[in-house]
């Protein structure tokens, strides 16, 4: 199942700077051992923004949800999820 995921990232202003050091790093980690196993297709920086769009390739909602949820940065984001469909016209 692959679905779009947008992510806005706002960190706090007042973030100690070594907890926002931890938390990036572990978020990097967390990311590319999900591209590596093929579940996080792609990801793109959003130009000139502090947000991404990434593709998924999941099992099922569940497995979305859980990695999610599971991200470092997840309690300083704001996501918004699209069901991906094939398109008619796609070659
Ligand atoms: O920088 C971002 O867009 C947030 C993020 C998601 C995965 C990653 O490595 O950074």
């Amino acid at each position: 199942m692959l679905f779009a995921v947008r992510m806005d990232v706002d960190l706090p202003r007042d973030l100690d700077p070594v907890v926002r050091q931890e938390t990036v790093a572990r978020e990097k980690a967390y990311s590319q051992d999900l591209q590596r196993s093929g579940e996080w297709r792609h990801i793109w920086r959003i130009v000139g923004q502090y947000s991404n769009v990434s593709i998924f390739d999941v099992a099922s909602n569940e497995r979305l949800h859980e990695i999610l949820w599971g991200l470092p940065l997840f309690p300083y984001m704001t996501i918004e999820v699209t069901p991906l469909a094939s398109h008619p016209s796609a070659i």
